[in-house]
């Protein structure tokens, strides 16, 4: 992993990168508005009981039509984990031991005017009833890669889960997802621009983690 002088502006400390792409100037930030963004892993038990992550299928606004963690902004007065527990509730119905384990930053050309600061979070277990809200459809997928050569599923009357949907996902998540499925802890930035269709595209991006 290469070494920090290359931080993005935005981002400050001592991190090793561990991903960087395009070759647009870094757009310039004038606001900054707070969100947060959970999602509930369960770690792998053996072969048989593999490990999955649960995402929601965002049914209406910003990122509609997309898989993501649940959350959202941070309203005045709270911090970001109270906001997260708040949106996860909110979204999907359950409570969580929700633990800090990134930071992102993205700016978007042509969008909305202010830059997003996520913090993301994440837990091992979950109590009470997911349910479908009207923001969000939850589902399972499964954390281990998507393999030729992986054992045919179990056939024990579990559903099988599939993949991550990377493809139906913002594209930086496939960037970080795998640090926080290792539950290392990251930071990242990622520069946008936006089609006439309302598509967007990253045009710059850096990901990284503490030196360990
Ligand atoms: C650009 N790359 C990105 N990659 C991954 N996730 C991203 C994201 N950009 C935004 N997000 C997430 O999208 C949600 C938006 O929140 P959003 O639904 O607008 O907020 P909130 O629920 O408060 O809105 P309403 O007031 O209900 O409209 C929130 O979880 C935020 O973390």
């Amino acid at each position: 992993m290469a070494a920090t002088s290359n931080l993005p502006p935005g981002l400050e400390g001592n991190y090793l990168e561990t991903s960087t792409g395009g070759d647009a100037a870094w757009l310039p930030i004038s606001v900054k508005k707070w969100y947060t963004n959970a999602f509930i892993v369960h770690e792998a038990v053996d072969p048989t009981t593999p490990g999955k992550i649960l995402l929601g299928y965002k049914k209406r606004g910003f990122g509609a039509h997309l898989y993501n963690g649940f959350g959202g902004k941070v309203e005045p007065g709270e911090t970001p984990a109270q906001a997260a527990a708040r949106e996860l509730k909110e979204e999907c119905g359950v409570e969580a031991p929700l633990q800090h384990c990134g930071s992102l930053l993205f700016v978007s050309q042509s969008g909305p005017e202010w830059a997003f600061q996520i913090e993301v979070y994440r837990a091992d277990e979950y109590t009470g009833a997911l349910i479908e809200t009207d923001e969000m459809r939850p589902q399972w997928f499964s954390t281990t890669p998507a393999s030729t050569d992986a054992p045919a599923p179990a056939d024990q009357g579990e559903e099988e889960l599939l993949p991550i949907p990377y493809d139906t996902m913002w594209p930086d998540d496939v960037y970080w997802i795998p640090l926080l499925l290792s539950k290392t802890p990251f930071i990242g930035r990622a520069d946008f621009e936006i089609d006439a269709t309302g598509k967007y595209s990253m045009k710059r991006w850096w990901f990284g983690v503490p030196p360990s």
